[in-house]
């Protein structure tokens, strides 16, 4: 049951989650596209619950996922029913490259505002207390206070997993995705650089599409000229260049190789040290970064406990065997669960 305020006319909480989860899958479809910025949704809500629609940050620069919907709510002549805000992230406070959340949302009809997680930056917080500052103050209510939305509090720090990763530990979320033949090989069979289903190699090319940085090595490199493109699903129109890691000690990376890739949409950068990659990355803005490297870089990786959630596929007859091995708030167990949002 809600708590009674003056005009919450709901009496179950389904609409809420209705709303966080519109704005959870239409903002996990933006990962990959908004770094430095995080990944964020907002719903809007009539006095009914009826979502009467959902934005979200496309892209660094470029309004945040409530101006987003405030304006699209205006555009389409609804703006004056909304009544509920659900956003996955506390409202920014700040003027930044866009104005603060917070008083655009003091300046709309909506009188309670339903926060996923807090913000992290300190530049940014402040937010909930503006909205709920008299006069004319809003409703707040934060989704940790509510343990019947718990498994929506968890889906809200997994989208912002990435974002808070690199502003509180300055490295990016590191997932990394590894394929196992059924004798628990990585080598693919000669001639091919992959043997994995056409389906989870769908969710790898995903997992590319939600990344802003590759880390390899320069024996996978060397071994199968990998092209590390999004393919299989549809990329991001005018996406920022993506970063490719090669950790590679003694200059062996071939420099056409290297310039190929460049051509194809990558800033190349090398690295002799990959316990330092995760800082390097952090300080050109990567939020979440994947591993895509063969059986010895893999090894540091693990022995350094340089990941945050490790994706095995193992071939198991026509279809394959894949788990996933994370913390609650994995952005990579989100991104698995939201596959659908991403082909819209
Ligand atoms: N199944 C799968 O998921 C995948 C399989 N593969 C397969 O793996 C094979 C290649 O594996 P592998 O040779 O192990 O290649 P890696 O991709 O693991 O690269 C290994 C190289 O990384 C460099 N390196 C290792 N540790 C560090 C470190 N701490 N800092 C900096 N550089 C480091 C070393 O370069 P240096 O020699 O300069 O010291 C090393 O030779 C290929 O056959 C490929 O097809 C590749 C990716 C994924
Ligand atoms: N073998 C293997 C993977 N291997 C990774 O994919 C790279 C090839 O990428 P591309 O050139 O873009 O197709 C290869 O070099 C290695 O990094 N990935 C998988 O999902 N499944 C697989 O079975």
């Amino acid at each position: 049951m809600l708590k009674q305020t003056a005009f919450s006319t709901l009496s179950t909480l389904d609409p809420i989650r209705d709303g966080f989860r519109a704005a959870i899958a239409r903002a996990v479809a933006t990962f990959g596209a908004t770094s430095p910025n995080p990944s964020v949704g907002c719903a809007l809500l009539d006095s009914e619950g009826r979502i009467l629609t959902v934005g979200v940050h496309p892209k660094a620069g470029q309004p945040h996922a409530e101006a987003m919907a405030l304006a699209q709510a205006r555009d389409t002549g609804v703006l004056d029913q909304a009544r509920m805000a659900i956003v996955t992230l506390e409202p920014c406070n700040h003027t930044g490259r866009t104005p603060p959340c917070s008083e655009a949302l003091r300046n709309s009809p909506v009188e309670h505002v339903w926060i996923g997680v807090a913000d992290p930056t300190p530049q940014a917080a402040g937010g909930a207390a503006r909205l709920q500052e008299m006069p004319g103050g809003r409703d707040v209510t934060f989704l940790k206070d509510v343990p019947e939305l718990a498994d929506l509090y968890r889906d809200c720090r997994a989208l912002l997993a990435p974002f808070q990763s690199r502003v509180t530990r300055h490295r990016p979320w590191i997932s990394v995705k590894q394929a196992l033949d059924r004798d628990s090989s990585m080598i693919p069979p000669v001639g091919q650089t992959t043997f994995t289903s056409e389906a989870s190699l769908m969710l790898a090319h995903r997992l590319r599409r939600a990344t802003d940085a590759i880390i390899t090595g320069v024996g996978t490199v060397l071994a199968d000229k990998p092209r590390f493109t999004v393919r299989r699903v549809q990329d991001h129109v005018g996406r920022a260049k993506r970063l490719l890691v090669v950790c590679d000690r003694h200059g062996r990376l071939p420099a056409d190789w290297k310039a190929e890739m460049e051509q194809s949409g990558f800033d190349v950068l090398t690295s002799t040290d990959l316990l330092a990659v995760p800082a390097m990355l952090a300080d050109r803005g990567v939020n979440w970064a994947m591993v895509e490297a063969g059986p010895a870089l893999l090894k540091t990786v693990s022995e350094a406990g340089l990941w945050d959630d490790w994706l095995t596929i193992r071939k198991d007859g026509d279809t394959d065997h894949i788990t996933l091995q994370s913390r609650d708030e994995s952005p990579l167990r989100l991104l698995r669960e939201n596959a659908c949002s991403l082909e819209s």
